[in-house]
């Protein structure tokens, strides 16, 4: 029996970056969340406490801020490639690196129907966010993209309905033909390859989820779900496969009847917890490997 070091991985987690432009008064505002790991052989540091290896996270964290400034931040996918790449390429010892960007988004203010030059208020539709994983150096190197939105809140007031499912002796729920169907959705979607038009293909995959969210007739979310994805893969070719994680946000009809009132699907009650969990994913079957696309945190998978 020997113990040993299992996988593992280190960088700074979360620096919250806002990069302005203000080349003209009219300035441009980025607001991203990044997080760098480096992965590789640091069985040193973990094992004898020998740092000889490691760039420390303080680094990463400079590097992030620096490069925002020297290189600019552009699209949240070719800033995490060029900081993956500059890493890896800084650290013998690793082998890899994962970048994780979320991207906040911020609209002008508007005002008397012009949007303001320098101020704007948080939110918009939803947040984009980027993992990118690369893998080795120079002519051996290989890149991975995960793309997606998170905290896409919708809602559909109809069009929706569960019935005919699965019933045993705890069963209560009754079957509905018409529910309010109500989701924060996180989506991600992994590129075929770094050749894409990272910023109008985001545009139009977000078009897709909600218009399809919109049109489809909902059985269930998991049917939504599964139209969503199909949509996308069949519109974006670049795209390899599609992974949907959607709280069920029930909303439960209040009984005003104490009160001799009818409430014929006007008054809900928004539960916020516990929630149905639907979990999914639309592949292609020809699709490329996965390699280290989905590459998360190694303690926990
Ligand atoms: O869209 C749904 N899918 C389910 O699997 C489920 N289960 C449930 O109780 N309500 C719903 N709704």
């Amino acid at each position: 029996m020997a113990i040993v070091l299992g996988p593992n991985q280190y960088g700074k987690a979360q620096n919250h970056l806002v990069r302005v432009y203000r080349g003209t008064s009219r300035h441009e505002i980025r607001d991203l969340t990044v997080s760098s790991a480096l992965r590789g052989d640091f069985s040193a540091a973990h094992i004898d406490g020998d740092q000889q290896d490691v760039l420390p996270t303080d680094t990463q964290k400079n590097t992030v801020f620096s490069f925002a400034k020297e290189k600019g931040v552009g699209a949240i996918e070719d800033f995490a490639l060029t900081l993956a790449d500059h890493f890896v390429a800084q650290t013998p010892a690793a082998d890899g690196a994962r970048i994780e960007i979320d991207e906040m988004p911020w609209q002008r203010i508007d005002v008397d129907g012009r949007d303001h030059d320098h101020s704007f208020v948080q939110g918009g539709l939803g947040t984009r966010t980027t993992v990118v994983n690369v893998d080795g150096r120079g002519p051996d190197r290989t890149a991975h993209v995960v793309s997606g939105i998170k905290d896409l809140t919708l809602l559909k007031s109809t069009g929706s309905e569960f019935r005919g499912f699965l019933k045993d002796r705890y069963t209560t729920l009754e079957e509905t033909d018409d529910r309010i169907l109500a989701t924060s959705l996180v989506a991600r979607w992994r590129y075929e390859g770094t050749d894409v038009g990272w910023d109008e293909t985001f545009e139009s995959i977000r078009s897709l989820l909600l218009e399809q969210f919109a049109e489809i007739h909902s059985r269930a979310l998991q049917q939504t779900l599964y139209g969503m994805g199909h949509a996308v893969l069949e519109k974006h070719p670049e795209v390899a496969e599609i992974k949907f994680s959607a709280p069920n946000k029930h909303h439960f009809l209040v009984d005003l009847s104490p009160f001799g009132v009818d409430n014929p699907g006007e008054v809900f009650y928004a539960a916020d917890r516990p929630y149905g969990l639907i979990e999914a994913s639309v592949v292609r079957d020809d699709a490329s490997e996965r390699g280290s696309a989905w590459h998360a945190v190694p303690a926990w998978v």
